[in-house]
């Protein structure tokens, strides 16, 4: 085996074998009951010799009765024994692949922002389901029998040399042949398998991708586009899978053709043993025995190397989640409460989404102290949401300093910086559960009364209390169920609910009618005049109630003052209101 299996394989084993660590019980009963199949095999091989040699070719047929009772006694315990070893084996695997899929959840919900940046949802998925999948069902048809199967064999040769070597060396002048064709064909099915799961991960992104913008497909037409995009990741999938069904149908055969040879040489040579050096007919007979039960495991060994190949591709798959890097873990995450805050702080601050992409920040300076309120206006693309996002701690790796509380961003927990400020988004996700789970999400510290105070002080409480079951109604497909506005305001509930000193508001943009537009006005207004506001602006209103606007473009902070001075300056600004005074159409600011 250990030419079968390369360096970097054994690695992942040492590295996966921990997670049987706590289900060693199992184990232990399963590698106990080994010694006793591969007894009961030997076993049962002496008694069909004793019985062959004592019993039939003499005709002795009260003792032929002894023996066959104790025969089907041994047989009896072996199979016994099997289940016992199967059943504990499989019970190890299933609790250790559990715990590696918990794990490996846990991680990915704490991975950074910046890794669902460049990995499709779909292929996550698909590591986590289809991967782990195949490394579970590979663990119960490959391993076990790998293992138990080749103690089994290794006694059974040993039982042989001893009964005649010279014919056991004859069985075994296959071997080495056996392990070539294994060793070739194995890297081809690797390859194969390797192909066939980035090609399954690829096509589960994708058919994510799809039924996620299912809505978005029928509106514009797209059913045949998004139809061939799959068929042909599909396809790739099929043809890379049908390769390693090729090597796989090559290598059983090819081992079944070298045993069938072997069977011959066996025959024929054991043929001769018998005529010319007296063996017994018992030996003869156990060796043609041994031989179909010597094979089968080789057989399945072939056929086991590709179900071991495919759990090894899968695992290599998953330590590369296993080794993406999280987020810090702390456990006051959901502390309840908020952190103090007396000051933000940003001085020169220049970002950069990658090494090789421009700066989309360039030398940011600004101050917020408790109680003001900041709106960030400009073009779209000019940075206002990355100055959010940096804030947030959702992107790291700025240039310049930000500092809240005189203390660097890059040196406060994550933990601390959400406690102290809540983000209400624009494309807020909704889960499918009831209103009231989506305001609190999971936060345990939070009331019933926490809830229904922060639904009314924004608003909320005048569309909730309409709708059937009210904080009951259960919210389907991400908010499909509720209208634009009320989405937002249930995101003002859920940002307002924690008591976070610092709210951030990332205004949407979509108009909304114009009694929600109301509610949601005077929502900001209520939070305008009870907490520290940053805003991603574009409601002339949400601007006019700031003590300062700061105007991107960008990158850049180009223009910084309240309304007023900066109407009078002449600016970009004053531009963007004159245009909007012009329209007069609807509250929105952006261009
Ligand atoms: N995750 C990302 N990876 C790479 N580049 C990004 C990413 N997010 C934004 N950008 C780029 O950074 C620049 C600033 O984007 P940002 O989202 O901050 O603009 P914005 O002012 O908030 O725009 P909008 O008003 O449209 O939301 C844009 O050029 C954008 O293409």
């Amino acid at each position: 085996m250990a030419k079968i299996l390369t360096n970097k394989d054994w690695s992942l084993i040492k590295r996966f074998g921990r997670y049987f660590v706590p289900h060693k019980k199992w184990l232990i009963v399963s590698l106990s009951s080994i010694p006793v199949t591969t007894t009961a095999s030997i076993l049962f091989l002496w008694l069909v010799e004793r019985i062959i040699d004592d019993y039939i070719v003499p005709g002795d047929v009260t003792g032929l009765k002894t023996y066959a009772l104790f025969l089907a006694g041994v047989l009896l315990l072996n199979l016994l024994f099997d289940g016992v070893y199967s059943y504990t084996f499989s019970k190890a695997g299933g609790l250790a692949i559990v715990d590696m899929r918990r794990e490996l959840f846990g991680k990915a919900i704490r991975f950074p922002m910046r890794y669902y940046d460049k990995h499709p949802i779909g292929v996550t998925l698909s590591r986590l389901t289809s991967d782990m999948e195949s490394i579970s069902e590979s663990f119960a048809a490959g391993i076990l029998g790998l293992l138990s199967e080749s103690i089994k064999t290794t006694a059974l040769v040993g039982y042989l040399f001893y009964l005649n070597w010279r014919l056991t060396l004859v069985l075994l002048i296959v071997v080495p042949l056996i392990v070539l064709v294994m060793r070739y064909l194995r890297r081809k099915i690797r390859a194969a398998y390797d192909e066939s799961r980035t090609s399954l991960a690829k096509s589960a992104a994708y058919l994510q991708e799809s039924l996620n913008g299912m809505k978005t497909i029928q509106l514009y037409n797209a059913e045949d586009e998004a139809w061939n995009k799959y068929n042909n990741l599909n396809q790739t999938y099929c043809n890379a899978q049908n390769r390693s069904n090729v090597y796989d149908s090559a290598l059983y055969s090819i081992v079944e053709g070298i045993t069938s040879v072997a069977t011959a040489l066996v025959l024929f040579y054991g043929a001769i043993q018998v005529w010319d050096y007296g063996y017994t007919m018992g030996v003869l007979v156990v060796f043609i025995t041994t031989l179909g039960r010597l094979f089968i495991p080789v057989r399945q060994f072939a056929q086991q190397i590709s179900t071991i190949q495919r759990a090894l591709s899968a695992l290599d798959h998953i330590s590369h989640l296993f080794e993406q890097e999280t987020e810090e873990v702390e456990n006051e995450t959901k502390k309840e409460g908020s952190s103090e805050l007396r000051e933000i702080r940003f001085e020169n601050v220049s970002f950069r989404y990658s090494e090789d992409a421009p700066d989309v920040l360039k030398n940011i300076s600004f101050t917020l102290r408790k109680g003001d309120r900041i709106a960030l206006v400009g073009t779209t693309g000019s940075g206002k949401s990355t100055i959010i996002r940096l804030l947030t701690k959702t992107y790291t790796g700025y240039r310049g300093s930000i500092q809240i509380n005189g203390r660097e961003l890059r040196d406060i927990p994550l933990a601390e910086i959400r406690n102290m400020m809540a983000l209400m988004q624009q494309d807020i996700f909704m889960f499918n559960d009831s209103i009231r789970f989506n305001i609190a999400l999971g936060r345990e510290y939070l009331t019933e009364e926490d809830i229904q105070k922060a639904a009314s002080f924004v608003y909320a409480d005048h569309f909730i209390n309409q709708l059937p079951g009210k904080m009951e109604y259960v919210i389907q497909d991400n908010g499909d169920n509720l209208s634009k506005g009320q989405g937002q305001l249930i995101s003002f509930a859920r940002a307002i609910s924690g008591n976070n000193e610092l709210i951030i508001l990332d205004e949407a943009t979509s108009a909304v009618d114009s009694l929600t537009e109301n509610y949601i006005q005077k929502a900001i207004e209520n939070i305008f005049s009870s907490r520290t506001v940053i805003a991603v602006a574009h409601r002339l209103s949400t601007i006019k109630h700031s003590d300062q606007i700061l105007v991107l473009e960008q990158g850049r902070i180009i223009e910084r003052g309240n309304h007023d001075e900066l109407v009078s300056q002449g600016g970009k600004y004053a531009g963007l209101v004159k245009t909007w005074e012009e329209k007069n159409t609807d509250s929105s600011l952006s261009e």
